[in-house]
């Protein structure tokens, strides 16, 4: 079974400046989605210039390696790259027989771009040998014309005929490389062992930024058919990860000669360097973000005298008269909410809440209202602009924002509810208004709003998730000012 993030280990040589060799592999392991592990065959002191020189640790400490990485990681597939001389290829060999990876690319390094010998010439048959351990090998022209012993192909027909004589050779799957031939048209192609060709065609890039493309390549194509593309779809994938990598090596400034591709620049172009906080970081943020808003609602005279039940009946009545009209205007916002989830959940959740606003909670009033306290009928100008502001967000049709201007009004209830419900004791004048949002199902109702808005939250772009936090802040003003009219307005009467 492969993993969701393929495994992928690259077994091969170094470059330090981070273009070709194993530094390249990880960089074209992590771009296409795989989790990249690396076990060093050579180091070579190199840089966009060329090859300076090459030490090759004792192979014993490559066996070590590689058997560190098999004796705990399931490796969903393997790339090989430089192998320098037949100890290496032989350590290579046995290892492979023996942790039997699911998926093997073989780069048959031989000679870098700037034209200096990784593999000792007397190697050359030993990695035919290794050829038939892999399930794809990628030679460019002249390494086709090596492991062939043929004179280099000059065209791409001639590239195929060579390929596919070397599948058939060795009963392996070759993608033949077409970079070093000339002419403004690419064409690779993979040939299968029974012959059978697919042509990769792509316009050439005007670039000197090719070094390290051929590693690049066959990690990004283990990682894809490591993650379970079939080889035609995992090359074709690659194929396109590389061509955008290609066009924009340049622009990394790397080095005078022959720098290398820019492995994460589609990614960074598309997927940006923002983290992305986790729903409960959202919710502590959103949540300190109110304790402004919360330290003056717990201040104020409506709050404090709510508590201690000796608040004005006048003003409790205006208060639940303004309420009840918030209420059915809340309802259609929460309705206009389910309306456009983009779940079933999360529609059954507002059109609940909708009901809930409607139903419960406006019969609940009806009682408070036979009060006859004189109460006005009309929105007060403080209902009016919480009114104004969610009616904004559901004309919008913007799930996202809507959603965060909804939930102060349950998450402040809840909060303030739940604050002063141990009040509430026998014989409170406000003891049911104390009780309703106390009750555990505003508290379960709340906690799922408060999941629904941070996941979205979560999920959205910096931009958007900003928009979002700025419609939660304004409704919790907007809460603020309401627990705070009702005294107000009474002392003007
Ligand atoms: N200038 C270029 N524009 C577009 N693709 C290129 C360019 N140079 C190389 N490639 C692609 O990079 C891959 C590796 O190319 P190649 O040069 O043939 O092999 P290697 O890097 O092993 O020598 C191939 O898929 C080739 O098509
Ligand atoms: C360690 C190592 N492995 C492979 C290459 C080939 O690179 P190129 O793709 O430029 O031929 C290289 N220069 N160094």
């Amino acid at each position: 079974m492969s993993a969701v993030v393929p495994r992928v280990l690259s077994i091969a040589g170094t470059d330090p400046t981070g273009g070709a060799g194993v530094q390249a592999d990880l960089k074209s392991i992590a771009a296409n989605g795989g989790y990249g592990m690396a076990a060093v065959t050579a180091l070579v002191a190199q840089n966009t210039h060329g090859v300076r020189s090459v030490y090759r640790p004792p192979t014993s400490f490559l066996a070590e390696q590689l058997h560190a990485v098999s004796d705990d990681v399931s490796i969903d597939a393997v790339k090989i790259g430089m192998l320098a001389d037949v100890e290496v290829i032989e350590t290579v060999r046995e290892w492979l027989a023996a942790a039997r990876p699911p998926v093997v690319v073989l780069d048959p390094v031989m000679v870098s771009t700037s034209g200096h010998r990784l593999l000792d010439p007397g190697a050359e048959e030993a990695l035919r040998l290794l050829l038939p351990d892999a399930d794809l090998v990628t030679p460019n022209v002249p390494e086709l014309a090596i492991l062939l012993d043929r004179e280099p192909a000059s065209d791409g027909d001639a590239v195929v005929d060579q390929a596919q004589e070397l599948a058939r050779r060795h009963g392996v799957r070759v993608l033949a490389k077409g970079g070093h031939l000339e002419g403004p048209d690419l064409r690779d192609a993979l040939v299968e062992p029974d012959g059978r060709v697919s042509d990769y065609r792509s316009p050439r890039i005007e670039t000197r930024n090719t070094h390290g493309t051929g590693c690049s390549l066959s990690s990004a194509i283990a990682t894809r058919r490591g993650a379970g593309a079939t080889w035609s779809d995992a090359t074709d994938l690659a194929l396109r990860w590389l061509s955008e990598s290609i066009r924009h090596g340049s622009a990394l400034d790397v080095g005078g000669g022959h720098g290398p591709v820019s492995h994460f620049a589609g990614l960074w172009a598309r997927g940006g360097l923002d983290t992305m906080p986790s729903p409960d970081e959202i919710a502590d943020e959103w949540w300190r973000s109110t304790a402004g808003v919360r330290d003056a609602i717990d201040g104020l005279d409506f709050i404090r005298s709510l508590g201690d039940g000796t608040l004005d009946r006048r003003a409790f009545a205006w208060y639940l008269a303004q309420d009840a009209l918030y209420l059915r205007e809340y309802s259609r916002v929460l309705a206009q909410a389910s309306r456009l989830a983009p779940t079933p959940r999360e529609q059954t959740f507002w059109i609940t809440g909708a009901h809930a606003a409607v139903a419960t909670e406006m019969a609940l009033h009806e009682q408070w209202l036979g009060l006859g306290e004189g109460v006005p009928a009309q929105a007060s100008p403080t209902t009016t602009a919480y009114l104004d502001h969610l009616g904004a967000a559901a004309d919008s049709g913007d799930y996202e924002r809507l959603v965060a201007a909804v939930l102060p009004c349950y998450w402040l209830y809840h909060d303030v509810g739940s604050r002063l419900h141990p009040l509430g004791v026998e014989g409170h004048p406000y003891r049911d208004w104390l009780d309703t949002y106390a009750a555990p199902e505003f508290a379960e109702a709340t906690r799922t709003a408060i999941g629904i808005v941070t996941a979205a939250a979560a999920g959205a772009a910096p931009l958007r998730r900003a928009v979002m936090a700025e419609a939660f802040r304004a409704s919790a003003a907007h809460e603020l000012a309401f627990w705070r009219a009702p005294l107000d307005a009474v002392a003007a009467r």
